[in-house]
């Protein structure tokens, strides 16, 4: 037989189990054009929405006339506020504890609002309709400095919250505050900052953006009037709460309700929370028996959808003259926009930016987070990092060159000295968490001696040379950033989501001839889990990953779970995917060991099969025990092969990286080329590398364009002067840079498979890399802080005001 004479290493090769890069399964389908986005179910009758949505950032709606529009041939229906106020549904509960008009409820707040709801029987004729609904709004004065929101005699934007003094966070001080969040010791950091050697202090802005991806939002709702059941199609990243929320706020019971997340072409965040378009679809599908499909087009995903970040952070930073860090203190004033509509687990309305001590031993530290409403979209999920690590990494990453300035001292120095040591690990943060793992100091020195870090500083030195003897007219910029993520959540006794735990879940189906089904709690974008999860089980069973089929987002077939973000599905998922394996080898353990008449504890697993301890000749397959299962394989088992596990992490991930780019500068044009990007991420035990390398690659390359130039940007009367894809900068195969992609493996010592995330780690630590570039390039001329995004306008406005034009 084959099997007898392959080696255990071939066997194992032929399983293409963790830390093969198996090629993406799902590639298949998309690089042939059969992939299956909501946008390409279509349904008998089917009917489309579109909505009016408000030009004005802030204004009364004093009148809504939809005559015209619903005389228009196919125009079915228009739904209002007060068409949805009877049935409760004007307004919806968010993800972060406060509530949100479905429609305009008397007023809006924020441009681009959802106003009415036109339904058609075609997409045309629905936005046709739209242009014809008569609204006549009052304006209000604008607030979209989260600043002046906060000031005594500014507009009062939530009128429904008008006398609350208590919010879903605590109290509120001030009639557009939402929360403040304390995290630390404050009193300690201030003892610390006022008797430290040296502080450096800075006010570090992460600007709003937005994912923007390929796919837009939407839904198609099904209300079958027979059966009772309603079935919603959409781009959601977390299709059970989905099914849990449209249950509780339409009062439809659970079990009549199915969400489907079909293939999703790219989430980054952005799909995470409930929107509108959703209630409407499924009221309209309700009201008219007919399925409704909504699907967002690009400026209305730029304008109204999840944006990213707007937090200021005043940050205060004390360190001895030697550079040993003695204290961190964070002041941040967050704008969620007219809803606070964040996906944060519940304890924590700032996300996990409590990470913000960052990669450093830091024996004090103290956070205050202020959350506001100003008159722009809500949302705050996205993008690759849901829970403000994004904004937490950049804060420190700057605060440590600012900190460099002020001592004089070189960066990746005053990094190494205050870097958390390996044998520190499990540590204990100043501001509350337990990193699991980590060694920084191997990964940092290895990243430098990658790039050559010395070289690059002389070359560096040299340039400046030139350029102040007039040779050139370009700057070189050496970017430096070493990131702690923290992903997988999470233990459910710390977070949770609307009350929902954050487990997640595997359920293993065996089949008799050796063959699997997979299906999970989270739901793939692009991730590429169909591959990797296969992976998993494929190592922990013995079956080769091609034999397994994953499926993924139908709440009808799924076990529970809470979705795909904040880089959790590794780490909680994954780890569910392990136990369930191991659940099903222990069952076939007892199988194997009945078979070949030995005692269960006289059976090892050896690749794909249990041999007999001391005699490996003696031995079943995965795939005789198998089928073995569905006889009477020992008498009073029971038949069958499967196993399902709910997976309760102990604690969260730590993934960390180093990171270093150089760039050159022109400062004459203020245009930069970046000359190379080398990033190294430790994330645990590597499932598989190729997918990895690609999750680096686009989350770079998201970070790069955040950096350098993506923004969502207001006017003062809160006109978004960025909603279409001529102002929004998405970088092309043109502007993205090389990278080099390196690693280190510090598994995670709690996860089954001692796997962390990585999804976000490579936007979480590019963006700080990009931007310390451009402000090393022109640390020689006094520059410590600036905004990003560093487009070409404002890197040569820099040059400009540190006279470098002559
Ligand atoms: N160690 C390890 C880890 C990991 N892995 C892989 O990798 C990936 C990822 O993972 P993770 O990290 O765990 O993550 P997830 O959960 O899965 O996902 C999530 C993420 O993911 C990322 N990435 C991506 N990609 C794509 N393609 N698409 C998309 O959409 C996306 N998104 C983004 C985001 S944003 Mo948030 O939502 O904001 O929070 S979060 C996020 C998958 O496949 C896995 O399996 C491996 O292999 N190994
Ligand atoms: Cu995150």
């Amino acid at each position: 037989m084959k099997d007898d004479v392959a080696t255990p290493e071939d066997r194992s090769a032929s399983l293409k189990g963790m830390g093969t890069s198996r090629k993406r399964v799902e590639d298949v389908r998309f690089t042939q054009g059969r992939g299956n986005y909501v946008d390409d179910i279509r349904m008998d009758g089917m009917l489309f929405g579109d909505f009016v949505r408000s030009p004005y950032a802030h204004a009364r709606v004093t009148r809504i006339d939809a005559e015209a529009a619903k005389a228009v041939p196919g125009v079915i229906a228009v739904l209002t506020a007060a068409d949805l106020e009877p049935l409760g549904l004007h307004w919806m509960p968010t993800l972060a504890g406060d509530k949100q008009m479905v429609l305009a409820d008397g007023k809006v707040l924020y441009q681009g609002q959802e106003v009415a709801f036109v339904v058609a029987e075609d997409r045309y004729i629905a936005a046709d309709a739209v242009e014809l609904v008569e609204v006549e709004y009052e304006e209000l004065p604008v607030v979209v400095d989260p600043f002046k929101a906060l000031e005594p005699d500014a507009p009062v934007l939530r009128e429904d919250l008008e006398g609350q003094t208590e919010g879903a966070h605590g109290p509120r001080r001030h009639h557009n505050h939402i929360f403040t969040w304390e995290q630390g010791d404050k009193d300690a950091t201030e003892a610390v900052l006022s008797e430290a050697d040296v502080v450096a202090e800075e006010m570090v802005y992460y600007h709003r953006t937005h994912p923007c991806p390929l796919e837009t939002c939407g839904c198609v709702a099904s209300m079958d009037k027979v059966t009772g059941k309603l079935t919603v199609w959409g781009t959601f990243q977390a299709p059970h709460a989905i099914r849990t929320v449209v249950s509780l706020i339409s009062g439809i019971a659970e079990h009549n309700i199915r969400i489907i997340s079909p293939d999703i072409g790219g989430g980054f965040g952005n799909k995470v929370g409930v929107y509108p378009g959703y209630v409407c679809s499924v009221v309209a599908s309700i009201v008219t028996g007919k399925p409704v499909k909504w699907v967002e087009d690009r400026m209305d995903n730029l304008m109204t959808t999840a944006f990213a970040r707007d937090y200021w952070m005043q940050g205060k930073i004390a360190a001895t003259k030697e550079g040993r860090i003695t204290g961190l203190w964070c002041h941040t004033t967050a704008d969620h926009g007219g809803f606070d509509a964040c996906a944060d687990p519940t304890k924590f309305p700032a996300g996990f930016m409590n990470i913000c001590t960052g990669s450093y031993d830091i024996p004090v530290a103290y956070l205050a987070v202020d959350g506001v409403y100003t008159n722009k979209a809500p949302g705050g999920v996205a993008y690759r990092c849901s829970f403000r690590v994004t904004e937490a990494a950049y804060f420190i990453e700057r605060m440590i060159e600012v900190l460099a300035i002020k001592l004089g001292m070189d960066a990746a120095e005053l990094r190494r000295i205050n870097f958390i040591r390996a044998d520190q690990f499990p540590y204990q943060s100043a501001l509350g968490w337990e990193y699991d793992s980590g060694d920084y100091h191997t990964a940092w020195e290895k990243a430098l001696k990658a790039v050559n870090y010395d070289g690059l500083r002389a070359e560096q030195a040299q340039r400046l040379e030139d350029f102040k003897a007039g040779k050139t007219r370009k700057l070189i910029g050496i970017g430096l950033t070493h990131f702690t993520e923290i992903v997988g959540a999470g233990p459910v006794k710390n977070c949770d989501i609307l009350g929902l735990g954050m487990f997640d879940s595997c359920e293993i189906r065996i089949h008799p001839t050796g063959s699997a089904i997979a299906r999970l709690g989270t739901i793939s974008q692009g991730q590429g889990h169909a591959t990797t999860f296969a992976q998993i089980i494929a190592s922990e069973i013995g079956i080769p990953a091609d034999d397994i089929t994953l499926e993924e987002g139908d709440t009808d077939t799924a076990p529970y779970g809470l979705g795909t973000y904040g880089s959790r599905s590794t780490p909680v998922a994954g780890a569910a995917t392990a136990m369930a394996a191991r659940k099903i080898r222990a069952k076939a353990q007892m199988i194997a060991a009945y078979l070949l008449e030995v005692h269960d504890d006289d059976v090892e697993f050896d690749v794909d099969r249990f041999v007999v301890k001391g005699a490996p000749e003696r031995f079943k397959s995965m795939k005789e025990i198998a089928f073995a299962a569905y006889n009477q394989a020992i008498p009073g088992l029971e038949p069958g092969l499967e196993a399902v596990s709910y997976y309760d992490p102990p604690n969260m991930t730590y993934p960390f990286g180093a990171y270093i780019c150089v760039m050159e500068f022109d400062v004459d044009t203020g245009e930069h080329e970046v000359r190379q990007f080398y990033a190294l991420d430790d994330c645990g035990t590597r499932i598989n590398p190729m997918i990895i390398e690609g999750q680096v690659h686009g989350g770079a390359t998201e970070g790069y364009a955040i950096a350098m130039g993506q923004e969502i940007a207001y006017d003062e009367m809160g006109n978004v002067m960025t909603g279409t894809l001529m102002d929004f900068f998405l970088p092309t195969s043109w502007e993205t840079p090389h990278y080099t992609t390196d690693h280190t493996v510090t598994p995670s010592p709690h996860h089954p498979i001692g796997a962390k995330g990585v999804g976000e780690s490579p936007n979480v630590g590019s963006v700080p890399c990009f931007s310390n570039a451009v402000h090393d390039a022109f640390r020689p001329f006094g520059l410590t802080q600036s905004h990003m995004p560093h487009d070409h306008w404002r890197i040569w406005r820099i040059a400009n005001e540190l006279g470098l034009h002559g």
